[in-house]
């Protein structure tokens, strides 16, 4: 029993001088203080992020570097952000998202979906016309059937698991079709697909405090082993509906003008905006990097960028920045999926979310029924207070908020 601990031990100190001596040697951002080993900024990070990052911001500049789950993350702020997004031979989001979620050994046939973009415009998005009214259609009915007619006030206990219901009936439609769609167990497998596998992002990656990316080690073993898949149950459902009618072709008819929506597309883009998450967008540096600035970032490292920084800026964002102003961007005549430098919710540079118009359609479709049918409130009439939620690299978020972060 002794030995075992004192191999472990041995082990563990082993694992963390290695990874010291491999720390690289070049003008890297400042480090902030810290003084916990191990843990480091963890804590404060998860915990009291809004304000840590503040003054992490204030003390050392524009980028800087924390110390977090066992390893050295850059926070990159708003005099930086763009050249993380353009640069796309350096900074890899598809290569982060990866190294916490296991999604090419959960669909083994998938492997890396390298052309997801070009697949995407191929086929769903130059199509969009012959999919919005029945994407209007099935958002409508789906909204009746989960929601009903409401001739008396009822209540939502769970929001989140009814309107992951709602949306993926659509999206149902448009990805396998209006007559496999029809099918409750398809809708289940695309509601509840992303709720199953987002387990992989919740797990706090406690292994990666004795060598950073051992805990995505362990998930993968964990999967490959078929003690855990959630994506087992949901491909075998597909499988089973898809295989005569995957090819159907599909009717054309705009219903409506989407486009003119333009308050609606400002209270979207604001909510999208206002999400509250302080950093995000985390990009993988594919090779040593310097900045504009001078300061320099390795290979390998990961980098954040802090949301925070450029939404709470007057300059970049206009007055109150901080404050939800539905038709702040009324005027300004930029519509939700537009990416700018200003608004990160679908990235930036080569790789901005491609599905983003049809993202932006259904959130739209959804809104304007649910508009025109209901009287929503929260339980008790009063707007809620902005809650803390601890989480991976969450900070507060108002209920409205969450509402639309379920799209994300
Ligand atoms: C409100 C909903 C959505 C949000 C907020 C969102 C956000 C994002 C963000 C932030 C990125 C990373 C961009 C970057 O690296 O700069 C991304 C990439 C991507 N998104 Fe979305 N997305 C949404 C909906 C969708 C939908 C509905 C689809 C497909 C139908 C989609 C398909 C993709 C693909 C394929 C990429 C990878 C692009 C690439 O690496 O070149 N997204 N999305």
């Amino acid at each position: 029993m002794y030995q075992a601990i004192i191999l472990g031990f041995i082990l563990i100190i082993t694992l963390y001088v290695l990874k010291r001596i491999r720390e690289p040697k070049l003008n890297m951002p400042p480090l902030v203080r810290y003084k916990i080993p191990i843990i480091g900024h963890t804590y404060s990070y998860l915990y009291n992020t809004e304000e840590f990052l503040k003054q992490c911001r204030k003390e050392y500049g524009d980028i800087f570097c924390l110390y977090i789950w066992g390893q050295v993350r850059i926070i990159v702020g708003k005099e930086h952000s763009q050249e993380v997004l353009s640069r796309d031979d350096v900074f890899d989001f598809s290569e982060a998202f990866e190294r916490i979620f296991p999604g090419d050994v959960m669909l083994k046939t998938l492997e890396r979906f390298t052309n997801a973009s070009k697949v995407l415009k191929e086929y769903v998005l130059n199509k969009m016309k012959f999919y919005n009214e029945r994407m209007q259609n099935s958002l409508y009915s789906a909204t009746k059937k989960q929601i009903g007619e409401c001739d008396e006030p009822k209540v939502i206990y769970n929001i989140y698991k009814l309107m992951t219901k709602i949306i993926s009936t659509p999206i149902a439609n448009i990805f396998v079709g209006e007559e496999v769609s029809q099918y409750e167990e398809i809708i289940t497998t695309f509601a509840e697909f992303t709720s199953d596998s987002a387990i992989f992002l919740m797990i706090p990656p406690i292994l990666d405090f004795i060598y950073p990316g051992l805990q995505n080690y362990i998930n993968r073993i964990i999967i490959r082993l078929g003690l855990y898949n959630p994506a087992v149950k949901h491909q075998d459902i597909l499988i089973k509906h898809l295989k005569k009618q995957i090819c159907k072709r599909l009717q054309d008819k705009e219903k409506y003008a989407l486009n003119n929506m333009k308050k609606l597309d400002s209270f979207i883009r604001e909510s999208l905006r206002l999400t509250g998450f302080i950093t995000g967008l985390q990009h993988a540096i594919l090779k040593d990097y310097t900045f504009s600035n001078g300061l320099q970032v390795p290979e390998n490292y990961l980098i954040d960028l802090y949301f925070d920084d450029i939404y709470g800026d007057e300059s970049l964002q206009g007055p109150n920045p901080k404050s939800f102003e539905p038709f702040r961007h009324l005027d300004a005549n930029v519509p939700a999926s537009k990416v700018t430098r200003n608004y990160l919710a679908f990235g930036g540079g080569k790789h901005a979310c491609p599905g983003r118009q049809l993202a932006i359609n259904e959130i739209k479709f959804f809104m304007h029924n649910a508009i025109l049918k209901y009287n929503f409130r929260t339980e008790s009439g009063k707007i809620e207070e902005k809650r803390t939620e601890p989480g991976y690299c969450r900070g507060s978020r108002t209920p409205q908020q969450k509402l639309f972060s379920l799209f994300t």
